[in-house]
């Protein structure tokens, strides 16, 4: 059976990337999708927008919602301090197993707790199956139409403290108008708004951070 495009990126690292090396992978994976075939990563200039909010927010717990490949993970996971962790959830098995295999070999797998499923059915067992208390940092990059009912799930939850920080990708392409309107005119978040590019093409894209307010 021919192999998926997931597949081939993760043996393009496999082959090319720098075992337990988490930037040599990082720079495999945009290598191969920038020059290759196309893939939804978050990517390089995007991922410095990631990596400058993540390093201001200095979580100790953080969650990831739509992990694909596992670029964003590994990507998160090298910044996180001793005894931090990221939850990263997703909803296709196939990309867990990819993601799962990409996280060990960036040698992050210790920093990384990766869950299978559907975030509306991940979220509520947080707290009691996950033994989270707060999250200090959620990433949001899975269906465009499930970052409002997630940020609301997370709020239902108690899962956001005062100065939890929400970051939101392809909130021009694909695009979430919805999210953009709920979360703009929600007092209880201050939003910032990053424009960018859609990862390996000149298309218009941007990212919206919201940190809640309590
Ligand atoms: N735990 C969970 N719960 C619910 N859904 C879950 C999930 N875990 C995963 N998913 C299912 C999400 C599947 C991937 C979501 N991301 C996207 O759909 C996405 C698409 C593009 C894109 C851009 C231009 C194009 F021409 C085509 C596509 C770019 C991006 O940066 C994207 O993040
Ligand atoms: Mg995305």
């Amino acid at each position: 059976m021919n192999q998926s495009k997931e597949q081939r990126i993760l043996n393009f690292v496999l082959q090319n990337a720098v075992r337990g090396d988490p930037c040599s992978v990082l720079d495999t994976i945009d290598k191969y999708c920038s020059q290759k075939e196309w893939a939804m990563n978050v990517g390089d200039e995007k991922g410095l927008i990631l990596d400058k909010t993540v390093e201001e927010a200095n979580p100790s717990v953080a969650l990831e919602l739509g992990t694909y490949c596992g670029y964003s993970a590994v990507r998160i996971a090298r910044l996180l301090k001793a005894g931090a962790y990221l939850l990263t959830v997703e909803f296709n098995p196939e990309f867990a197993a990819i993601a799962k295999q990409m996280i060990e070999f960036a040698g992050v797998q210790d920093k990384v707790k990766l869950l299978e499923g559907p975030s509306e059915e991940i979220i509520p067992q947080l707290k009691k199956k996950y033994e989270v208390d707060t999250l200090d940092f959620v990433f949001l990059d899975h269906w465009k139409d499930r970052y409002t009912p997630d940020t609301i799930l997370l709020q239902e939850c108690n899962l956001l403290r005062k100065g939890s920080v929400l970051l939101a990708d392809n909130i021009i392409f694909p695009g979430a108008p919805e999210f953009l309107n709920y979360i703009r005119n929600n007092p209880h978040f201050q939003c910032t708004n990053y424009p960018s590019h859609l990862e390996y093409m000149k298309v218009v894209d941007a990212m919206e951070k919201a940190v809640f307010l309590g």
